[in-house]
């Protein structure tokens, strides 16, 4: 089986560099190792109507990335629009964030479409396509609009909310009807997949057997497959980072003093403001942390033509001068704050390097950073992970210092738990942490998905007659025909 890789952003395999985001930090070694064609945007846009769109294709491992230019009219629409200002907003939960357009919904409908025919040239005679994350929602659809009965799956890296608060995006329900298009739908939590299976059964009233969703488009399996990352390399890569400049130069600059590290995208979802909010609290609180615990803040920028982007940029470079001005001494900077990105190799050494990792998200589908972190420390010394109850890698990380972001005080605390918690525990806590990451690697995430998605595209087309049939019908015959199963 052909596997076809799709997603907006795609990493651009130079080790060197800096990721941005976990997806593409995600799926850079599945494609490497998998020999999928992967194919995204290339960030850049092109005029016209493209009759054959234009695409850069190069190797990646045993695999290929193929990038596109994607149409200029609506890219903006697509991308800073729909995607990040209606849908991010809500997947995320922040309803008062939503920005509705109408010409936003149609740029990203055409870019999905765009897409679908641009994939038909990557198409051979046994191919599976794997679609990522909310830029895509519409896309099955489309291929199935083409001709397309190859299984089709789908994985959304971000959480997924409750019903109400999905029925604030514009043309929620067309838009999550074409969802059902797909063979099989992916989400980082039960908690993600039971907020979608809610929303089909409560909103559209569909009904829902065991997981799979009944609709005009047959069976859709709904799934959780949390994503994972190769523990081994991060810690690999911490083992021997102490030689890079950056990794040395921060070890030298300590003195001593305990370090506590944030790695995230400047994104309103990571609950900057909280968190370092929590460390002012803690310096003003328990004066005895100033000088023995500092924070090194990465803020890598992120979709800075986005309004609600901008303002939290300058925020938090507000938030942070204002603590430093309060808190600093001549000879001590209570946070350091950078906003530019670190390689993956050089990350693994700054993990390692802080006695505390900070992952305060008020909302996150998983938070690669989160298990990065914990893969790169030191066996026989590690740091103690302080972990938002709402990232999603709070479900599998159950030994980490659980917090909730929205409790500034409470946050505080915890830091300085971590700071004091004794070898053993930290011991105890870190090796159970371990043990998960092993034992859920990136390419067994990827492997999971693809292997049942063939399973749900044999058992959709076995089940085809009678489920294609309209839900109403569905729902019609399941009443006539009481006792009867309908798959
Ligand atoms: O592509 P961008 O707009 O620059 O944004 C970067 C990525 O952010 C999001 O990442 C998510 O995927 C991670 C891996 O599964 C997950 O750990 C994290 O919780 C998510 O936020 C977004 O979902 C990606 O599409 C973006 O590429
Ligand atoms: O300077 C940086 C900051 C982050 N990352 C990578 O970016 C990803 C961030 O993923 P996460 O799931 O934590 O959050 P997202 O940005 O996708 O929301 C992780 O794999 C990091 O290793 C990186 O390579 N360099």
């Amino acid at each position: 089986m052909n596997l076809v890789v799709v997603s907006n952003r795609v990493a651009r395999g130079k080790p060197n560099e800096p990721m941005t985001g976990g997806l593409a930090a995600a799926l850079l070694p599945v494609v490497e190792h998998s020999g999928a064609i992967w194919v995204g945007s290339s960030g850049r846009v092109r005029d016209g109507h493209q009759k054959e769109p234009f695409a850069e294709i190069e190797a990646l491992g045993s695999g290929a990335i193929a990038t596109l230019d994607l149409p200029a009219a609506h890219y903006g629409g697509y991308y800073e629009g729909f995607a990040n200002s209606a849908l991010w907003p809500a997947l995320h939960s922040r309803s008062d964030l939503i920005r509705v357009s109408r010409d936003d919904y149609i740029s990203y409908r055409e870019v999905n479409a765009f897409m679908a025919r641009a994939l038909m040239r990557f198409r051979k005679s046994k191919t599976a396509f794997w679609v990522q994350d909310y830029h895509f929602l519409a896309l099955g659809a489309e291929l199935r609009d083409l001709g397309v009965d190859d299984p089709i799956g789908f994985f959304l890296h971000t959480p997924w909310p409750v019903a109400a608060v999905m029925q604030g995006v514009p043309n929620h329900r067309e838009l999550i009807t074409a969802m059902l298009a797909y063979d099989l739908l992916g989400f980082q939590t039960e908690a993600d997949c039971q907020n979608f299976l809610g929303y089909a059964g409560g909103e559209l009233g569909l009904i829902i057997e065991d997981g799979v969703v009944l609709s005009q488009h047959g069976r859709t399996r709904c799934e959780v497959f949390p994503i994972g990352i190769d523990a081994e390399k991060f810690a690999a890569y911490a083992a021997k980072s102490a030689s890079h400049p950056d990794v040395s130069r921060l070890r030298r600059s300590l003195n001593g003093e305990r370090l506590a590290i944030g790695v995230d995208r400047l994104d309103y979802s990571k609950g900057l403001v909280n968190r370092i909010s929590a460390f002012d609290r803690l310096w003003t609180e328990q004066p005895q942390f100033a000088r023995s615990i500092s924070l090194l803040q990465i803020a890598n920028p992120s979709r800075g033509g986005i309004e609600a982007y901008g303002n939290l940029q300058n925020e938090v470079a507000r938030l942070v001068t204002d603590v430093n001005g309060r808190h600093g001494e001549v000879d001590w900077t209570p946070i350091r704050y950078l906003n530019k990105g670190f390689s993956q190799a050089v990350l693994a050494g700054l993990y390692r390097t802080a006695q505390i990792g900070v992952v305060t998200p008020l909302h996150d589908g998983m938070n690669l950073v989160a298990k990065e972190y914990v893969a790169a420390q030191n066996p026989a010394d590690p740091g103690v992970l302080v972990l938002s109850k709402f990232a999603g890698a709070a479900n599998e990380l159950d030994t980490a210092l659980e917090v909730n972001p929205h409790d500034v005080d409470g946050m505080a605390r915890a830091i300085a738990i971590a700071a004091a918690m004794p070898l053993t525990e930290r011991r105890m806590r870190w090796d159970a942490m371990m043990k998960k990451l092993r034992g859920h690697t990136i390419q067994q995430w990827s492997s999971d998905f693809v292997a049942e998605l063939e399973k749900c595209r044999t058992e959709k087309v076995a089940a085809a007659p009678l489920a294609a049939q309209p839900p109403q019908a569905l729902r019609w015959l399941k009443s006539a025909i009481s006792g009867v199963r309908l798959i």
